[in-house]
């Protein structure tokens, strides 16, 4: 997978072409996650190497970052796509660095941001901001910042008044300041990223996307009278994602010109790509837009991704029917525990509400041990932490869970996709989709949570019998997985305090051990108000979101094949859904009076997908 340069420009005159990288970039091409370089090979600053392999550990650099930081420093554009947890981040980061604190004259505050990263979540834009962090340690003249979502907007002006030359930000708080906050000086721009490309637009932040690259006049499409009057400097747009489909092609095409590509099908000419995707579209905004005629870039994939996926994972699916749901994932979740005490598991759930009964189930239900019903002494079912993360938490919630998961041995996440996005969180061992993901690249970066930078990872897939076709549609995008043993997990518990020597083949359902757990499920949830009020709330929340599949996925995740008293059962409700349905109605109405009588709005509907 080599470098491939499309009608290369000539490098800036203040970028310094990278020889050695040039004469070994075949040695690129094999297999292995990192490369046999060395950072100094790159051409990157002495100090800047010294730093990363002394203070950062980092003794040389992965495969991708080995292709992507040579091209990064000649000052072209760059199109990276490649594994989730290869280093992509590092990949645009060092190369900013080393030009920046080369920079003559020396970077001040009062130039402004010469560095826009923008990223899709609250979350990574911490973790990249951290990274910047320690990457200027030894160029204290390079100051580092975040804007973004939740935090407070007079404090972030301050901050921008006094200028931050690498600025990291999720889209809407960006494009807030950009109209408003004036003190904010962008005309030293040089560099726009776009990190987890596809997360950004999947999240919905093409408007946004848009109307940034509009605003600092970067866009590739547009007049030449509308483009950027204020940077006399030439600028480089870097786009790096995991995964690419035809939104991230139309933001390519709008945001890059002539780009280096790497990690993209390369024995694909550019016009058999362009029949693949039918017609070219340069807006973000929906499949149906009218299409602008781009003039200046050709940069497309086949319309089917074939998905990169760390070779160490073991992905595996277990069949479950949707009864037994949530005795099943407890039942899993012990057995790791058991098998090994100190690991951390991400569970995905497909809304806020399911993550918030989840998180309680999980942390809190209680049993006798062996299932025993006589036995009074009760203990926590799982005895490990659990944290929750997901977009409906308050900002200082979503901080300390993540940092207070970051730093455990031994925890779960539970949380919504909001964390599936570049999120590295160390030794994540395993990852558990309790709810399918939609899009299959969602699962990718899902799964990319763990087997990071060549570890160990394990990914579980829970399907009921009749969503198995959606391993067919992995196996589209070449992600095949294997059936989890549950049975084995299964036949290494006690009942009643036993194990008992030989069991008849018995069905999952029938099992004593998984009838048992629900039972202690159900009992529990109908004794505590509070859970009980969550069960409700995540069984309506999370109907709503199985609805919500959308076009070919439809097929697979159809609502009138499940039975809505097995959807119940698997939020451990005895009643029936209707009822469940109905007081869940009521309640709304109730709240909806109160408000009226309080003189607010209806709280907003939300709209599906449910928020992440
Ligand atoms: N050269 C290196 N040597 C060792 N570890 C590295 C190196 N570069 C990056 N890492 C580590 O690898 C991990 C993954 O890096 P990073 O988050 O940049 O991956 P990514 O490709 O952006 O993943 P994702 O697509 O999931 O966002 C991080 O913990 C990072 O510190």
């Amino acid at each position: 997978m080599a470098a491939k340069r499309k009608l290369g420009r000539p490098p800036p005159a203040a970028a310094p072409a990278a020889p050695k990288a040039k004469a070994k970039a075949n040695e690129d091409d094999g297999e292995g996650l990192f490369s046999s370089r060395s950072f100094a090979d790159l051409g990157l600053h002495p100090t800047l190497c010294a730093h990363l392999q002394d203070k950062m550990g980092f003794q040389g650099p992965t495969r991708i970052q080995a292709q992507a930081i040579p091209v990064a420093m000649s000052g072209q554009h760059l199109l990276v796509k490649a594994a989730t947890g290869t280093g992509k981040t590092l990949a645009y980061l060092a190369p900013i660095v080393h030009l920046l604190q080369m920079r003559e004259p020396r970077v001040e505050r009062t130039h402004g941001t010469f560095a826009l990263v923008i990223v899709p979540t609250r979350e990574l834009c911490l973790q990249v901001y951290g990274i910047t962090q320690q990457l200027v340690h030894r160029f204290h003249w390079l100051v580092p910042g975040y804007v973004m979502g939740g935090e407070s907007r007079s404090k972030e002006k301050a901050r921008l008044r006094k200028g931050i030359s690498i600025l990291i930000a999720t889209p809407g708080r960006l494009l807030d300041h950009l109209q408003h906050t004036s003190s904010f000086v962008y005309s030293n721009l040089r560099w726009i990223v776009f990190d987890e490309a596809d997360s950004i637009l999947e999240l919905g932040f093409g408007k946004a996307v848009e109307d940034i690259l509009g605003l600092l006049g970067s866009r590739t499409d547009a007049s030449d009278e509308n483009k950027s009057k204020t940077d006399p400097m030439q600028r480089q747009n870097l786009l790096l994602s995991a995964t690419l489909n035809e939104k991230v092609n139309r933001l390519a095409n709008i945001s890059l010109k002539n780009p280096v590509m790497i990690g993209l099908d390369e024995q694909k000419k550019p016009s058999e790509r362009s029949r693949a995707l039918g017609k070219k579209h340069t807006s973000l905004l929906s499949d149906d837009e009218e299409d602008i005629p781009d003039k200046h870039n050709n940069i497309v994939e086949p319309a089917v991704d074939d998905f990169k996926l760390p070779a160490q994972l073991v992905q595996r699916y277990v069949k479950v029917s949707c009864g037994s749901r949530l005795a099943v994932l407890l039942t899993i979740l012990k057995s790791q525990f058991e098998r090994q005490v100190s690991q951390k598991v991400v569970v995905f759930m497909s809304t806020c509400d399911a993550v918030d009964f989840h998180h309680t189930v999980l942390s809190q239900l209680e049993w006798s041990r062996g299932l025993a019903l006589d036995t009074d002494k009760k203990q926590k079912f799982l005895g490990c932490k659990v944290f929750r993360l997901h977009g409906n938490m308050d900002q200082e919630d979503r901080k300390k869970s993540y940092l207070g998961f970051s730093s455990e041995k031994s925890a779960i996440l539970v949380c919504t996709d909001v964390a599936a996005r570049g999120l590295d969180i160390p030794k994540v061992r395993c990852i558990i989709q309790y709810d399918s993901p939609g899009e299959a690249s969602e699962y990718v970066h899902r799964v990319g949570r763990t087997a990071r930078i060549g570890e160990k990872g394990e990914a579980l897939l829970f399907l009921q019998p009749v969503e198995l076709d959606y391993l067919k549609d992995l196996e589209l995008h070449g992600v095949s997985l294997t059936e989890y043993p549950f049975q084995k997990v299964l036949d290494g518990f006690p009942v009643n305090g036993e194990k008992p020597l030989k069991r008849k083949p018995i069905s999952l359902d029938m099992h004593p051990w998984i009838l048992s757990v629900q039972r202690t499920l159900e009992n529990y949830v109908a004794s505590e108000a509070t859970t009980n009020k969550l069960a409700r709330d995540a069984f309506c929340s999370w109907l709503r979101a199985y609805t919500a599949h959308r076009g070919e996925l439809k097929k697979i995740f159809m609502v009138k094949k499940l039975h809505l008293g097995h959807v119940a059962r698997s939020f451990g409700l005895k009643e029936q859904p209707s009822l469940v349905g109905r007081s869940h109605q009521v309640q709304l109405k109730k709240r909806k009076k109160e408000q009226k009588r309080e003189g607010q709005g209806p709280t907003k509907r939300r709209k599906f997908p449910t928020k992440k």
